[in-house]
């Protein structure tokens, strides 16, 4: 409650229409902003999280660990096993203090679909393997939404692993995930780049994709939900109050757990009308599953090319991540050799 009679607590508000998951792997966050339904993560998450040094013996156990069990495995080098291990042991010591699923991030160095599915079991069974109780109807596999990656997803949904189609940025991308059946996509509406370079600036928001996309779902009764992810501000949280869910970095919690403003302007700023049957028009049905050229075709023109684009920057951002959390693994591993 806001502390006149019409005005709202931002974050109470947007609860009250959309679910709000926690962007990130510290526990302290998930404790002290949530309550929050599921925790996203990323290799850039994963990455700077390891290297506080409240996670030192997470670290160290991790990469032992890799050592002990790699031979268990084939097709995946120490370093690569290490971050995986790292990445499933952060996301279920978020999991007690949130109410949903975990959503771990696949090897983004992977770009053949064969390669992200075994990347995706082998998650899935290291799951089992550091929580034998942990019900892996709680975890979910984020996965790039390139061609191969969704085929992989496409793969994975038909032996009951979830997955979610990341680094999106267009309405192809989300039509191809949700016949591929990702539980959820989750569309950009930043660059990735503006995360991590203050002087980089971005076209700004994209928020009507995640409208016309929620749209497109429940008209064609698509189980795939969207999870809008890469806000910046809290005016865009609130533009998307009303989507399924929304992923938010702590800053962002924060500040909107500490702004109240009148409910009126509140509702007004929603791009998603509570109650309104007609929200504009929901585009025609496509089918892209079985045609590679076309769905290629489609991404590369859309949005002038820019989707395809930006797609392929975020994905670079997280591969740089990805090597420099397999540097940290191998310095671990010369250390506890020497
Ligand atoms: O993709 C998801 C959720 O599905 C997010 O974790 C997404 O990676 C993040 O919102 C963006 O990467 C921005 O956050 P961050 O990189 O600053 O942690």
């Amino acid at each position: 409650m806001g502390s006149y009679p019409d005005t709202v607590n931002l974050l109470e508000y947007l609860r009250s229409r959309s679910s709000v998951d926690c962007d990130c792997l510290d526990t302290q966050v998930a404790t002290t902003l949530g309550p929050f339904v599921d925790c996203t993560s990323n290799q850039a998450d994963a990455y700077l999280e390891l290297l506080t040094p409240k996670r030192t013996s997470l670290l160290k156990k991790s990469a032992a660990l890799a050592r002990e069990i790699l031979s268990d495995f084939t097709g995946v080098s120490y370093e690569e096993l290490a971050v995986e291990i790292s990445m499933v042991n952060l996301s279920l010591a978020v999991a007690p203090l949130i109410t949903g699923v975990i959503h771990v991030m696949s090897n983004p160095l992977l770009d053949a679909t064969p390669a992200i599915v075994d990347n995706a079991k082998r998650i899935v069974s290291l799951c089992s393997r550091l929580e034998p109780g942990f019900d892996t109807s709680r975890l979910c596999i984020k996965i790039v939404s390139t061609w191969e990656g969704l085929q992989a997803c496409h793969q994975l949904s038909s032996i009951g692993i979830n997955t979610l189609a990341t680094t999106l940025f267009t309405m192809e991308q989300a039509v191809l995930a949700a016949e591929a059946g990702c539980v959820y996509v989750s569309p950009f509406v930043h660059e990735l780049k503006a995360f991590f370079d203050e002087t980089y600036q971005d076209e700004g928001p994209i928020l009507g994709h995640c409208l016309q996309i929620q749209q497109y779902y429940e008209r064609y009764s698509y189980r795939t939900r969207v999870k809008a992810a890469g806000l910046l501000t809290a005016d865009e949280a609130m533009r998307l109050a009303g989507v399924t869910s929304l992923t938010l970095a702590p800053a962002l919690v924060h500040t909107l757990s500490k702004s109240e403003d009148s409910k009126k302007e509140v509702e007004a700023l929603s791009l998603f009308k509570q109650g309104s049957e007609s929200q504009g028009q929901a585009s025609e049905r496509l089918s892209l599953i079985d045609d590679e050229i076309k769905f290629r075709t489609a991404f590369a023109k859309s949005e002038g090319g820019k989707g395809q684009l930006k797609t392929m920057q975020a994905i670079d951002i997280f591969r740089q991540y990805q090597i420099k959390a397999e540097s940290l693994m191998r310095d671990e591993d010369v250390a506890r050799s020497e």
